[in-house]
């Protein structure tokens, strides 16, 4: 029975807490013993907070027993990544920096899910400040794929990819800023959505470069997602960029797609994002995805996205320069960590080096020093003002492929899991994982990824779908449409394939 809860999908979970058939106290048990499980394996939690996850399920079932109307997704658990701030829990953005920082506030996505009576199941493990695409660079320890516990989870949100792939949490929070959303859906087999930039408030996550972060789902299902982003989505006052309007249907376009039609949908490939560079398995699922969707009755148009090919230069000038100033916060006098020097006198600029010097990772301290440098007079036009120029030309390629097509689509990332420690040493080799999904987050649009499939290496591969600002449900659509089709020629979720893990008794 236990098993079991851990297995359905939010949207499925929800019903039965609905009808009365489990309790969130079950539910939300199931979840912690499945944790207690597979943790020592896995390691996707920094944090786990039962103790209050129970009570507040046990708060949702005395409310649903008395009568209350309830938000459709109370009492189904949830975790989040330990980017995002929770009051009470501790929150460490994967780093030594943080070490024992417990916020005073909650996000506003935090608010939402704790309004709506959904118990926080713990943090999930992250590169530091979200800085990686393997969750290798967390001062914490690796989390393993639960498709191979030798091989990575992605990153930066490898943590929440993998427990939701592990069957710990049926839905988490992730953030995207190049891509930390949608590639560790796409190679640990779970649904991923980095929304318009806006539609979700950044307030109370630890910003990393704050005109490209974004937090959005995590979860096993296309539907999860949707309903996940109803949730934390739409305006919030207290967050100067988010939109001021209602955010599209979503759940209706996800429920709409899953009928698998998509006559008059067209569907516009980026010539830019396949080919070389990517992994044969990956392009051959790609093209077996368009054809399906093209027998579900879309167009299939090919697009030219020509200034993409700069993205990723224009992404690492841009983004560490907003996050070594993001960072300049963490001086060792206001949050977590504090080190005092020890060959000298104690003055506050020699404790904030002693600070930074310890409690920043390898990969922070090379990206607040390219920010630094790119920011810095003589440099600034040749380096951000160029990377700023190319932002324009990008959102410029995407305005003319929206007039051709109503979404565009390429394979998520271009490799599936790498063994854990390949590309340590390598940030370039690291950076290049983010090829396809960068552009979205340099011009605000959304994204999804959906699992298509196992490569050669037998290891998952994601779809990717980006649509214009504010059309997030196209995603929904498309990707539900894709995802039913799939499950079809499969006969079930592609995470029902992956071997069973090793369970701690
Ligand atoms: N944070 C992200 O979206 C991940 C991206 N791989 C980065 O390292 O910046």
């Amino acid at each position: 029975m236990s098993a079991d809860l851990t297995r359905l999908s939010a949207a499925s979970l929800a019903e039965k807490l609905t009808a009365g058939e489990v309790t969130s106290v079950e539910a939300t048990q199931a979840h912690l013993d499945r944790i207690a499980a597979v943790e020592p394996a896995v390691h996707a939690f920094l944090h786990v907070s039962g103790e209050e996850a129970l009570a507040v399920a046990a708060d949702v079932d005395a409310r649903r027993a008395a009568g209350e109307a309830l938000h459709p997704l109370a009492g189904v658990p949830i975790a989040v990544k330990d980017v995002v701030v929770t009051k009470g829990l501790p929150t460490t953005a994967g780093s030594k920096i943080l070490e024992g920082w417990v916020p005073p506030y909650d996000a506003t996505l935090v608010e939402r899910i704790k309004a709506a009576g959904l118990p926080i199941l713990g943090k999930t493990n992250m590169d530091e400040f979200a800085m990686g695409s393997s969750t290798e660079h967390s001062a914490y320890g690796n989390t393993h794929n639960p498709w191979d516990l030798t091989r990575i989870p992605g990153g930066s949100g490898g943590g929440s990819a993998a427990a939701v792939a592990a069957y710990e949490a049926p839905l988490a929070i992730g953030t995207d800023t190049g891509g930390s959303i949608r590639q560790p859906g796409a190679v640990t087999g779970t649904v991923g959505v980095k929304p318009t930039y806006g539609s979700v408030s950044r307030y109370g996550l630890i910003a990393m470069a704050s005109s490209l972060d974004q937090a959005g789902p995590v979860t096993r299902t296309v539907l999860d997602s949707a309903l996940l982003h109803e949730l934390i989505g739409g305006h919030d006052p207290r967050d100067s960029t988010s939109i001021p309007e209602s955010l599209p249907d979503l759940v209706g376009a996800a429920r709409r797609g899953a009928s698998g039609d998509l006559t008059g949908v067209r569907v516009g490939v980026v010539k830019e994002l396949s080919g070389e560079g990517y992994q044969e398995g990956v392009s051959a699922r790609f093209a077996e995805s368009l054809a399906l969707l093209q027998a579900a009755g879309a167009e299939i148009v090919e697009v030219s996205c020509p200034h993409f090919e700069y993205a990723l230069g224009a992404y690492y000038l841009i983004m560490p320069s907003e996050a070594s100033s993001n960072l300049a916060k963490f001086d060792g006098m206001r949050f977590g960590l504090r080190v005092e020097p020890t060959d000298g006198p104690v003055t506050a600029e020699r404790v904030m080096a002693a600070t930074r010097g310890q409690g920043f990772g390898d990969e922070v301290k090379r990206r607040i020093i390219l920010g630094t440098y790119a920011l810095s007079a003589g440099y600034y036009d040749a380096y951000y003002g160029s990377a700023q120029k190319v932002r324009t030309l990008i959102q410029r390629d995407f305005a003319a492929a929206f007039a051709q097509a109503d979404v565009l689509v390429s394979p998520t990332a271009p490799t599936t899991a790498f063994k854990l420690g390949e590309k340590l040493d390598d940030p370039l080799a690291m950076y290049l994982n983010d090829v396809a999904t960068i552009p979205a987050n340099l011009a605000g649009v959304p994204g999804l990824s959906v699992p298509n499939g196992l490569s050669d290496d037998g290891l998952p591969v994601g779809f990717q779908v980006l649509a214009p600002a504010k059309a997030d449900d196209r995603l929904y659509r498309v990707g539900a449409a894709l995802e039913a089709l799939l499950e079809k020629t499969w006969g079930g979720p592609l995470l029902a394939q992956a071997p069973e893990l090793e369970v701690a008794k």
